[in-house]
């Protein structure tokens, strides 16, 4: 392909149409679908069981034969392309990591090089480089067999093997579905990590609706035979899913699930009366204020929060180091708005407060702020809703 597998660099993948019906099979199982998937993005495919995520994927690298239609990479049409010499230069990895048993960590890594002709010194410094990339110690185990490692361990293998000619895209499915929920939190986490210094394509298949909200620039929700229900960032189809299909597929509690996707540093913080340890606690009371509910915060001489103290409380003390009660906890400004959210309702007084890089308090978020940041959201993909464009040849 154009870029080459040297470059890396993500390249865009397009569907025209393409239609797979398998031999002796009456229905196609998919059916027509046209999308492009941008240069550097990571694009998920969700949908039940048999809508044909994976043979929709496996049509990209050619394991799988289209009936019809066109996929390009990077402009190319692979119909047109060698399948031994696309499938090396496309990253594939799958649940249970799919190694060979019968090789060694080191080999199943270094396979793809290998084959493409690199130097035996250049494919073990390569292995060990991929190696470290997921976390992994090449001393301790590039020569052990896959089945001396963990589930989890298997599939940073899996990932590493994918990785390891530097392809331009990844095909990854369902790569981290045979582990257990923590183990796969840590995988998503580190292929984020990952993407965002490599930028690869990555079209990524899950059951997942979670994780596709997590890992997913854009989710496609796919239906029966692939059919496009809805396309477009996680944001949006959470904010207004598609159709009762979608909306079913997102599942319950979509506007929190919207919360993580957003940070406390892009809203518009709220703020409360402060003082310093040793300001005076009457002129602190009187600026606090009597209103129902006000509440000021003392802080220490690095600006850090130390204590939630109302009027009456900082009237009551000789120190304000002593007033009301400590600040238990603070979130970030790289804090998702769930986190906020979770500070918030187990605060007595209802309010998270936020913290900037050196601990010092930059302001506050309550439940108003977190309540307006939703309405917002859903007005402004309401707005986009009204001129949905769908992908062509699909009816979402
Ligand atoms: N080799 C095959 N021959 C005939 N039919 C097949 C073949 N492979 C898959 N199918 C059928 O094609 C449809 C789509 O299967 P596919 O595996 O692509 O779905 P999927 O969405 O990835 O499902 P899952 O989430 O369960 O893995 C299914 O109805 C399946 O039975």
């Amino acid at each position: 392909m154009a870029s080459g597998p040297s470059s890396g660099h993500g390249v865009e993948i397009h569907l025209d149409e393409v239609s797979k019906r398998y031999p002796g099979q009456r229905e196609s199982a998919v059916e027509s679908v046209t999308m492009t998937i941008p240069a550097g993005e990571t694009v998920v495919l969700v949908g039940p069981s048999g809508s044909g995520k994976t043979t929709t994927m496996r049509m990209i690298n050619r394991l799988i034969e289209p009936t019809s239609g066109t996929i390009t990479i990077a402009g190319q049409d692979v119909l047109g392309l060698d399948p031994d010499k696309l499938r090396r230069e496309i990253g594939y990895s799958i649940q249970q990591a799919g190694l060979f048993p019968h090789m060694t960590v080191g080999e199943n890594v270094g396979m793809v090089p290998s084959l493409v002709g690199w130097t035996k010194t250049r494919v073990a410094e390569r292995v060990d480089e991929m190696l470290d990339l997921v976390g992994l110690e090449p001393g301790q185990y590039r020569s052990r067999y896959p089945r001396q490692l963990s589930g989890g361990q298997q599939q940073r293998v899996g990932v590493a093997r994918a990785l390891a000619a530097n392809p331009p895209v990844l095909l990854m499915d369902e790569p981290f579905g045979a582990v257990d929920p923590i183990t796969r939190g840590v995988l998503q986490d580190e292929l984020m990590r990952l993407q965002a210094d490599l930028g690869k394509t990555i079209v990524f298949v899950t059951h997942d609706f979670d994780e596709a909200v997590k890992l997913g620039d854009r989710i496609a929700v796919l239906g029966d035979r692939s059919r496009i229900l809805q396309y477009d960032t996680p944001d949006a189809i959470l904010a207004n899913p598609a159709d009762d299909t979608v909306a079913g597929f997102v599942g319950a509690g979509a506007a929190l699930k919207q919360l993580t996707l957003r940070r406390v540093r892009e809203i518009e913080l709220g703020a409360v009366p402060t003082a310093s340890a040793d300001d005076s606690p009457a002129a602190f009371r009187d600026r606090i204020g009597s209103r129902r509910g006000a509440i000021g915060l003392v802080l220490d001489h690095r600006q850090r929060p130390l204590r939630w103290t109302t009027a009456r409380e900082a009237g009551a003390v000789s120190s304000l180091a002593r007033a009301g009660r400590p600040v238990e906890d603070s979130v970030s400004q790289a804090s998702t708005l769930q986190d906020a959210l979770e500070a918030i309702l187990t605060d007595d007084d209802g309010v998270a407060v936020v913290t900037g890089s050196r601990g010092e308090y930059v302001g506050v978020v309550d439940i108003d702020t977190v309540m307006n940041t939703i309405k917002s959201l859903r007005e402004e993909h309401a707005d986009e809703a009204g001129g949905r464009v769908t992908p062509a040849g699909n009816s979402a």
